[in-house]
């Protein structure tokens, strides 16, 4: 049995090698750069209006308006001392152009602009470069794409990004009691739901599953699911079938597949028989059957697994601190992630523990990191992760 921080330790130390992809810009999302960007040019490239209104030259309350320029233009304007034309935002200022006064503080009349208040010196233009300068450095290689950085990257003119790719999930469930929603089951039976809780965590995070299959509690079958699972991935997610019972057959069948554990078991609860083993550059977790259990080991130790195999410098769930709503004390006799609400600022440790329960997670929003034996008062700081 390993603490937490041991299996995270484990998880972060593993050596591993980036595979690099070039992806269009529309599906980069989430993705890291395996390249330093620079900006190519300055950004933005020529001085425009910030309000649609007018480009004025010299600082007065009054002008003679010669002219239009919409965004868009490329029209060399220039413009004299005294002289405005209409502008709109975004579109390139003409030169000689002193501020650009918003059209809600002027009136304009045949040729003459008067304007309610004095211009000030630079008022209303964005400035050539202002954002950026050419041959500035934009992102640093691992930067991690969010939508802004899509944006950014587009109005570089970029439309391939360099980025490294990320691992192939597969997931298996076990169990001779699943039943696939929907179908009929039997007395005894129930409905599989651990493969949506994690193909749902996939997608939370911009992960998805390649393959996903259900296996009966069959040794042999547990043994050639996994053999067929590991021909198509970088990351195998079991569930189920990994503690101690004479029908939990994973841990065995891994080993026979050639699977080298690198730890098994965490002091932890929910999730106390996690798995995680490698083969050649394939890693497995094989989480721990209930429900709770293994969507809470996705979270904690899948996850940033995940994302450092697809170049994240930084992995897994921020963790932030709020005080609790409620004094509260841990009797599990682990260390735990507790299912929590976390509202107006306050965590509040839910009703429903248990591992087999999902509702209580369901519900909530956080884990509540609450150490063995440790007890709580109203008020006092607890780390959470936000789900
Ligand atoms: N003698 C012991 N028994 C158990 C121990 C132990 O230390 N000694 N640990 C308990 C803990 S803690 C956990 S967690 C579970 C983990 O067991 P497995 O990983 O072998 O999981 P299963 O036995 O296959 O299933 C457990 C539970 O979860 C339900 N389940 C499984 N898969 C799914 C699924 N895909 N969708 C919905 N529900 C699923 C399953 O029906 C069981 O109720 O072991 C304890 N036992
Ligand atoms: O370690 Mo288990 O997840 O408490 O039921």
């Amino acid at each position: 049995m390993v603490t937490i921080e041991e299996a995270l330790r484990s998880i972060q130390d593993q050596k591993i090698s980036l595979k690099s992809e070039s992806k269009p810009l529309n599906e980069a999302l989430g993705y890291a750069l395996s390249t330093n960007t620079t900006a190519p040019f300055d950004v933005p490239e020529f001085d425009n209006s910030a309000m649609d209104g007018y480009a004025l030259c010299g600082l007065y309350q009054e002008y003679r308006l010669v002219g239009e320029v919409a965004a868009g233009d490329s029209k060399e304007v220039s413009l004299q001392d005294g002289e405005a034309v209409r502008i709109f935002t975004g579109a390139k200022v003409p030169q000689n152009t002193t501020a650009v006064m918003m059209q809600e503080k002027t009136s304009a009349k045949d040729k003459t602009l008067l304007l309610d208040e004095m211009p000030k010196t630079g008022q209303n233009i964005r400035k050539k470069g202002g954002q950026l300068t050419e041959g500035q450095a934009v992102f640093e290689k691992r930067h991690v794409l969010n939508p802004p950085s899509l944006a950014l990257m587009g109005s570089l003119g970029l439309s391939q990004l360099d980025v490294f790719s990320k691992p192939q999930v597969n997931i298996i469930t076990t169990g001779n009691e699943l039943v696939k929603p929907g179908e009929p089951k039997t007395e005894g039976q129930i409905y599989e739901s651990n493969s949506y809780a994690i193909s749902g965590a996939l997608q939370q995070f911009g992960f998805q599953h390649h393959q996903k299959t259900q296996i009966q509690d069959d040794f042999e079958a547990t043994k050639a699911g996994i053999k067929t699972a590991l021909d198509s991935c970088d990351v195998l997610i079991i569930s189920g079938g990994i503690s101690v019972g004479d029908y939990d057959f994973v841990k065995q069948s891994l080993e026979e597949n050639g699977v080298n554990e690198l730890f098994y078991k965490v002091f932890q609860k929910p999730g106390k028989p996690l798995y995680f083993g490698r083969k050649g550059n394939q890693f497995v977790f094989a989480l721990p059957g209930n429900p709770a259990s293994s969507l809470t080991c996705f979270y904690v130790y899948v996850l940033p697994l995940l994302q450092k195999l697809s170049g994240y410098e930084n992995v897994g769930l921020t963790t932030y601190q709020f005080p609790i709503k409620h004094g509260y004390e841990n009797r599990f006799g682990r260390p735990s992630f507790l299912k929590a609400a976390i509202v107006e600022g306050k965590v509040e440790i839910l009703d429903g523990q248990g591992s087999s329960m999902i509702q209580s997670m369901a519900k909530g929003n956080a884990l509540a990191f609450v150490d063995d034996g440790e007890v709580l008062k109203e008020g006092d700081l607890v780390r959470c992760k936000l789900i």
